[in-house]
């Protein structure tokens, strides 16, 4: 899956993901009457004005972008009816020929581990019959329990050519809180960022490993150095935009070859209609917004990519 995926990146020349991340308030009026008026205001409504937005967001992008990235959070806070929204999208996204992380961000002792690989990124056996529940090509994963909660999602990675992006060092504030914390005088996301490199370098495609890693768009001094840790390791770069991430940060996530770094945008691109700058659209053509976000948020990248060559 990762040579489909860099694959994607080199055809659209576009190193980023469509963060899916459908809050209720972000999804125009007009779209959740529909689902109202059909389903009423039940968790059932609310699933399908999720998947109604997420399909034209999809239309409306995805001949621009190489992949897509739901937030399973935004769905399961909808109970059944939003993990149905979120299969229909993984499915969907899928069939449009996007790459898709399901961003599930699971880890736990081993047999857990092994329960949440098997239904997102593998198969279960009921009986004498296989099923393959979620079917995400990639899966974010949490390391901190060590290598007994990870290695479950890398055999079946293994046997399905799928892969997955861990947690090596958060956008979010306090990211810092124990992930900076000095081991030995050195910080615990460089030593998490060692164990992804060691963990990925039996497992690699024709370039790059299937095993990622994600470091957040708000930590560029990190991710310069991480780089040069895993140079081998794709990075998923969450904290663009709405974090307040910027193309220019961005630049040492990358390696020379212009490739190794996806990054995301999740809210800066589904809700572009609510900023100033994409108020033209108005509710009703959201997703042309969203199409605008992404055309400037793929020429912010590209030109810091570009100017930073020229040095
Ligand atoms: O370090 C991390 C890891 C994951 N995320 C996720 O990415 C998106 C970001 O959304 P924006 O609207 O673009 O801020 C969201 O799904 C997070 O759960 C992250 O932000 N940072």
């Amino acid at each position: 899956m990762i040579n489909k995926l860099v694959e994607n990146i080199k055809k659209t020349g576009a190193p980023i993901v469509v963060g899916l991340d459908p809050m209720l308030n972000y999804i125009p009026k007009h779209v959740q009457e529909k689902a109202f008026a059909e389903y009423g205001e039940t968790l059932e409504g609310a699933a399908e004005a999720i998947w109604q937005f997420n399909k034209e967001i999809v239309d409306k992008t995805y001949d621009l972008i190489p992949a897509v990235k739901p937030q399973i959070a935004m769905y399961e806070q909808f109970g059944i009816p939003g993990l149905t929204a979120f299969k229909k999208t993984v499915d969907y996204c899928k069939e449009k020929g996007l790459v898709v992380i399901g961003d599930i961000k699971r880890g736990d002792i081993g047999s857990t581990s092994a329960a949440y690989a098997a239904g997102h990124l593998g198969r279960v056996q009921v009986g004498s019959k296989s099923y393959v529940p979620f079917d995400e090509d990639f899966a974010t994963v949490n390391p901190y329990l060590g290598s007994d909660g990870v290695n479950p999602f890398i055999d079946v990675c293994k046997e399905e050519k799928k892969g997955l992006f861990i947690l090596v060092k958060t956008s979010n504030p306090s990211s810092g809180e124990f992930q900076d914390q000095l081991i030995d005088g050195r910080p615990l996301y460089e030593l998490v960022g060692e164990k992804v490199a060691a963990w990925g370098a039996d497992c690699m495609g024709d370039e790059y490993s299937y095993i990622g890693a994600v470091v957040g768009a708000t930590y560029p001094e990190m991710g310069k150095a991480l780089r040069k840790i895993m140079p081998k390791t794709y990075i998923l770069v969450p904290g663009y935009g709405a974090q307040g991430g910027k193309g220019k940060d961005l630049v040492h996530f990358f390696n020379e070859d212009g490739l190794g770094a996806i990054v995301n945008s999740s809210r800066g691109i589904i809700a572009a209609y609510k900023q100033e700058k994409y108020a033209k659209y108005g509710e009703e053509a959201f997703g042309d917004a969203s199409r605008a976000a992404v055309e400037d948020m793929v020429a912010d990248i590209e030109g810091a990519l570009n100017g930073s060559r020229k040095e």
